[in-house]
């Protein structure tokens, strides 16, 4: 199966603007704006010169591939169903010849893998293999997932059960091009960040232990496990020197009786480098505080090793998240990305002269793509590759051409390429836009900067609906989940879930909303103090005053109806709603709230030790005063829920309680379930279904409009 495409698209700066000729400005349905084709996973072998991407088109999940010599882009999966199955984790072989994917979700604690279409036979996740030319359909390797090709291309490794697992592969000629899978060896522990040594010879892993991680190399030749510097610490991320003689790590505290996961918290951690003859090692470096964390779990690579012997890492010693260099031997360190920003996704090619990074630097509520030398001496002066209006993230380079994931205000996500230094970008993928996308009816966002009462500033993007008439409209405020998230001045970049959300902003202000998203503390993108700011979430949601002052602005608006104003959020966008109705229906009118969390000392006490959040007995009081189970007696507002029952990051159980306690006190609710979907909705038309019903509860209390009939089920 071969699906070729030649051709792109140019554009100038500002990002690419489709034209369209079925779209009147104002007059789209939510499944035109979600039409566009959205890139994920985007991946480079600069050695073969190819690039890999997945791209997700109203649930169909499709494999692409581009040759950089020859510029042909191949499609490598033909699934055609809006199916829930996610397609992740792409690695090109070194040779150019074969791509690995897994499929599927990844097994709960029971050890079921997410099934949103309630197949009967279940559902599962595995390891695919594909040969880059198109030539034949994906094999199903195995179960599994975190695949790795050895250096050769002729090896993969990937985990089933927490062990690490092989795969010899043959030439593509032959009619079995891969051996029977089998168990590498076996450790204690979860085995995983598999890495082979420069050689081939070597896999280096980390061993998950409970209270602590050890690091081990495994010897193929030998059949032998070294541990490397094995302590009381949860050791992790390792990397080989590019001799393969020395690997580093990153040391964090091993776990103390009682001690639970805070995410927003943060912790020590240090970097080490070991001699792998020996096992033995030393710290290099230490964080001056609990600069760590977040550091280690949001980058891709929170640590490597370049080919010209240097380690970068990211740390948040200095306010904002940037990559450090710090050299094998110990001694200075340079900060790579200076500046009030925070640095994000990384790339350093194989002759490791530059480091090239996606960030919000200079231009805050937004990414663009830099780069900084790594060799010589001269003082680190980032340089812009991209600016302008676009939302680009995710640099790969390949030759002189940089390769990474573009967007603009109106334009989803795509893959993008522009000779590195050159103005201009060139649209790879897709070449055409979606027939029903209506680019040219959507609405720039604008930057809007407010106040809260204790004086944190907080950004918000402002989308205003087409006409110009200053009527007194309706208004909605958007939260975002996570809560270290950061919406942008356009299409976001994270996964399905927040573009998704740019693109219903985008919708409702179509129908007549003025429409503000709001980017409250706790989040991303304004430094290491706004995300962990004090008595946030269970501590005593103090985030929840930047969402009275978005409130607040919007009353202060001419053309907003101050008795209109809406919530709608997902998960802890979705908390917020519940705790603005809660709190306040006097000032807000109604809700929708997806999978939102409604009572966080339930939460500390039945999901995961401390909720996520180390939500322990000491907290539990305060943490149900943050909640919206705590104000139920002042809740008025009407509220539609939505909600998929094998959530994994929000028990159904919040919305189950929360709704009928609402109904014992009368209070109007609504629901929308999804037996067997999960946290973010897997099935397309899920999402459709959410936004259809989000759209018709608005429209009914906001606008005191008959909701729409629903679209047919596809
Ligand atoms: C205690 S609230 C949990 C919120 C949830 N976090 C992790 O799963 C969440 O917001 N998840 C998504 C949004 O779906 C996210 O952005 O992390």
């Amino acid at each position: 199966m071969k699906l070729l495409f030649i051709g792109w698209l140019t554009v100038g700066l500002g990002g690419l603007a489709f034209s369209q000729s079925n779209s009147l400005p104002g007059r789209y349905s939510i499944e035109d704006v979600l039409s566009a084709p959205y890139c994920t996973g985007l991946v480079a072998e600069p050695q073969a010169g190819r690039i890999g991407w997945v791209s997700t088109q109203e649930g169909v999940r499709s494999v692409y591939i581009h040759n950089g010599r020859s510029g042909q882009t191949t499609k490598l999966t033909n699934y055609q169903t809006d199916d829930g199955q996610d397609i992740s984790d792409l690695h090109i072989s070194a040779d150019g010849r074969w791509l690995t994917f897994v499929r599927g979700g990844a097994k709960n604690g029971e050890g079921v893998s997410p099934n949103p279409t309630s197949n009967p036979a279940g559902a599962e996740q595995a390891v695919y293999l594909v040969p880059t030319d198109g030539s034949r359909a994906p094999i199903r390797v195995a179960p599994g997932n975190h695949p790795a090709f050895s250096p050769t291309g002729k090896r993969l490794l990937f985990a089933q059960g927490g062990q690490v697992h092989l795969v010899e592969l043959a030439g593509l000629s032959t009619d079995k091009p891969i051996t029977t899978p089998s168990r590498l060896f076996t450790a204690r522990g979860f085995q995983t960040d598999f890495r082979w040594s420069p050689d081939g010879g070597r896999v280096l892993f980390s061993s998950v232990r409970g209270y602590h991680n050890f690091i081990g190399v495994y010897d193929l030749s030998q059949k032998a496990i070294t541990w490397i510097a094995p302590g009381v610490d949860r050791d992790q991320a390792p990397v080989w020197s590019p001799d393969g003689k020395q690997v580093a790590f990153i040391r964090v505290p091993g776990k103390k009786h009682g001690e639970m996961e805070n995410v927003q918290g943060g912790h020590p951690f240090a970097i080490w480098v070991a001699d792998v003859a020996t096992g033995e090692g030393r710290e290099l470096w230490h964080s001056p505080a609990d600069d760590g964390g977040f550091a280690q779990d949001y980058p891709a690579e929170p640590l490597r090793w370049t080919t010209t012997n240097k380690l970068l890492f990211f740390s948040e010693h200095e306010g904002w998240m940037h990559l450090y260099a710090l050299p094998p031997t110990g001694g200075k360190l340079t900060d790579l990305t200076p500046g009030a920003a925070e640095a994000e996704e990384t790339f350093v090619p194989a002759d490791g002269r530059y480091l090239y990074y996606s960030s919000n630097l200079n231009d805050i509520d937004r990414r663009h793509i830099w780069r900084v030398a790594l060799t010589g001496n001269e003082a680190v002066q980032p340089e812009p590759l991209t600016t302008g209006t676009g939302i680009e993230t995710d640099p790969v380079v390949v030759g002189d051409q940089l390769f990474y994931r573009s967007a603009s205000w109106n334009r989803s996500t795509g893959i993008a390429k522009r000779r590195v230094g050159d103005t201009s970008e060139t649209l790879l993928f897709p070449t055409e836009a979606a027939p029903r996308f209506p680019a040219q009816a959507l609405t720039e966002p604008k930057q809007v900067i407010f106040k809260a009462a204790d004086g944190v500033e907080v950004h918000a993007q402002l989308f205003l609906p087409g006409s110009t008439t200053q009527i007194s409209r309706p208004a909605l405020i958007f939260m975002h989940g996570g809560p270290m998230r950061q919406m942008l001045l356009g299409w976001h970049y994270r996964g399905s879930y927040y573009a998704n959300a740019y693109a219903i902003n985008q919708y409702l202000a179509s129908q007549g909303y003025v429409v503000l998203s709001v980017n409250y503390r706790a989040g991303i993108g304004y430094g290491r103090a706004f995300r962990r700011a004090d008595r946030q979430g269970p501590r005593g949601a103090s985030e929840y005053q930047d969402i009275l002052a978005a409130a607040k602005y919007l009353q202060s608006r001419s053309d907003v109806n101050p008795l209109k104003i809406g919530l709608w959020g997902g998960s802890y966008g979705g908390y917020l709603t519940a705790l603005g109705l809660a709190r306040n229906s006097d000032l807000f009118a109604c809700g929708v709230d997806i999978h939102g969390v409604h009572d966080w000392a339930w939460r500390g006490n039945h999901f995961s030790p401390g909720g996520g959040w180390a939500i322990g007995e000491a907290e539990a009081k305060v943490a149900f005063e943050s909640s919206p189970a705590f104000n139920l007696d002042f809740w008025r507002s009407p509220c539609l829920f939505v909600h998929a029952d094998d959530d994994r990051n929000v028990t159904f159980a919040e919305t189950v309680d929360l709704v009928q306690k609402l109904r014992d006190k009368g209070v109007p609710t609504e629901v929308l379930i999804f037996p067997d979907d999960a946290h973010s909705f897997l099935l397309h038309k899920n999402w459709v279904r959410t936004y259809q019903a989000l759209d018709g509860f608005f429209r009914k209390q906001l606008m005191n409009q008959p909701e729409k009939p629903l679209t047919s089920e596809k």
